[in-house]
């Protein structure tokens, strides 16, 4: 479904991500990991759009969608989260949804149908005001943004983060129900529960590439990923969260 082939992207000097290969098929629910600064947001953001690689190819449904703008990958069904949610503080929840919604819906009445559609899907109240949500539901409602554009692969950026053991089962528990859905789905997330209970398959990123591959249980296993993590002396880094 997704192909990225040996992509780039630098800040001056800095390579973030560096020849980096990252394939997806359909019907995947993958886990994306590594330690802080490793890479994975950035690489998210040249997976949708929102930034463009300076090296290497992006293949979508054997379409080049390297150089295509956000907007373009939500069209061809590339949805993305961010770890900052982009509420519209002063709307409902509704009304933040419906602004998805209308990337396929360009009739008001369609496009809040699909908004409701989706605000009952995620458990969210559709009037309550965007500003008086909580961690939870805003997480839940920059899921919802998402889903309203009708993604077929849907990358969600630390979406689970920041939640009590409760709403995390919750959480998890949507994230379940979407892939049952059909919607292909990447997380990248420090929180190893949520990677060890939704995927089958984890990738592994440092240092702007891929270093390791597999089921949850070999990864973690893995010397490569043990090293990431702790670093040579096996001190600890600073904000390694896993
Ligand atoms: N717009 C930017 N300008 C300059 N440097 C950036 C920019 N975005 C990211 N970086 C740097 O690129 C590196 C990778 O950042 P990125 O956010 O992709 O990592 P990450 O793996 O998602 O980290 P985390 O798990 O902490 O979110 C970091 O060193 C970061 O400081």
């Amino acid at each position: 479904m997704l192909d990225a082939q040996n992509v780039s992207k630098a800040f001056g000097r800095f390579r973030a991500v560096a020849d980096a290969d990252f394939a997806v098929d359909q019907g995947e629910i993958i886990g994306l990991i590594g330690p802080n600064g490793a890479g994975k947001s950035t690489l998210f953001n040249c997976l949708a759009g929102d930034m463009v690689p300076n090296a290497g190819r992006i293949i979508f449904d054997g379409a080049d969608v390297t150089r295509a703008s956000a907007e373009a990958h939500a069209r061809v069904g590339i949805g993305r989260t961010f770890q900052v949610p982009t509420t519209f503080e002063d709307m409902s929840v509704l009304d933040n949804v419906m602004v998805g919604a209308f990337l396929r819906h360009p009739h008001r009445d369609d496009a809040r149908e699909q908004a409701r559609r989706i605000v009952e899907l995620t458990g969210l109240k559709p009037d309550q005001r965007a500003r008086s949500l909580g961690t939870p539901g805003r997480k839940r409602l920059e899921i919802a943004r998402v889903l309203a554009t009708d993604p077929r692969l849907l990358l969600l950026d630390e979406s689970l983060a920041g939640l009590t053991p409760g709403e995390l089962q919750d959480a998890i528990a949507l994230v379940r129900r979407l892939h049952e859905m059909g919607i292909t789905i990447v997380i990248v997330e420090h929180i190893m529960e949520v990677i060890m209970t939704l995927t089958k398959r984890v990738v592994v990123f440092n240092q702007g590439h891929v270093i390791a591959s597999g089921t949850p249980e070999e990864v973690v296993a893995d010397e490569r990923v043990i090293e990431a993590y702790l670093g040579r002396t096996g001190t600890p880094e600073r904000g390694s969260k896993p």
